[in-house]
């Protein structure tokens, strides 16, 4: 259904996806993991057509996704939603008008003009924000809400385009670990419940592997792990970050209870 083929990247000299290749049969929750600099979110803003690749093809159900122009490419932006670590909502704008905002690319310059919306999409994003537990926040600024809330706003307004992928650039990484649980619960019900595929740049080893089912490793580049969160040893997750006997993956943990116990 998804498949990437050997995608690299390169800013002027330094190489930040290097031959990258998976392929997703079927919808998962699919969590990227690897420090910072590792190209991780270079791949999923390649995946968007945000960023230009140098190399390489995705087919997403047979079609070549980077070859895409105007309205096909839009089409396929819709078709894989982006959210991101500091949400990017419109502050003093309410709610329900930025969760209408995913709507944008569809509707005419007049109707975006003088803020128009069809009273089913209002009725939709109220559903979408009631099914993320929000609804009761529809009418307020999003400025007024927590960061977890935001989140979910944004989560709400990637839903509105219906999309076949959610990607997700370090959607925790601002959260405290209570409102981190609480997005990642609302990524992980709506790929099982919709059947939605989900790909998430994580930024600590716990999350990934409570709410993944499957885990890709970035190291400078390269994809050199891809598995599941059993397969994810310590020693596979130090030999990830490039670290030492030292590492302790624990102290990064954004989980609320016990860090998940690491197989040896
Ligand atoms: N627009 C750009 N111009 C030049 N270099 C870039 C650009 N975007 C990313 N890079 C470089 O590409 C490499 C990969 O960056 P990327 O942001 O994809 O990594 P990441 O794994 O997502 O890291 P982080 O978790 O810190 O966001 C880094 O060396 C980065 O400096």
């Amino acid at each position: 259904m998804l498949i990437v083929e050997n995608l690299t990247k390169r800013f002027g000299q330094s190489t930040a996806v290097d031959a990258a290749n998976f392929t997703v049969e079927k919808p998962a929750l699919i969590g990227i993991i690897g420090r910072s600099g590792a190209g991780k979110s270079t791949l999923l803003r390649i995946m968007n057509r945000m960023t230009d690749t140098t190399e390489g093809r995705i087919l997403f159900e047979g079609r070549d996704v980077l070859s895409l122009t105007g309205a096909e490419k839009r089409g396929w932006q819709s078709d894989c939603a982006m959210i991101f670590q500091q949400f990017n909502l419109v502050p003093r704008m309410d709610v329900v008008s930025n969760v209408l905002h995913g709507t944008l690319s569809k509707r005419s310059t007049l109707a975006t003009m003088f803020n128009l919306y069809p009273t089913e999409d209002v009725h939709k994003a109220i559903d979408i924000l009631d099914r993320l537990g929000i609804a009761e926040n529809a009418a307020k600024r999003a400025e007024a809400l927590s960061g977890g809330q935001q989140q979910r706003v944004a989560i709400a307004r990637a839903l509105m385009q219906d999309p076949k992928i959610i990607l997700a650039d370090e959607p925790i990484a601002s959260l405290d670990p209570m409102n981190a649980q609480v997005v990642m619960d609302a990524l992980r019900r709506i790929h099982e419940e919709d059947g939605r595929m989900v790909v998430a740049n994580l930024h600590t080893l716990d999350t990934a592997r409570r709410y993944c089912d499957r885990i890709i490793g970035m190291r400078a580049g390269r994809i050199v792990f891809d598995g599941t969160p059993e397969q994810l040893t310590a020693g596979v997750a130090r030999d990830i970050y490039g670290a030492d006997a030292s590492f302790n993956e624990g102290a990064t943990s954004t989980a609320i209870d016990q860090p998940i116990a690491v197989p040896a």
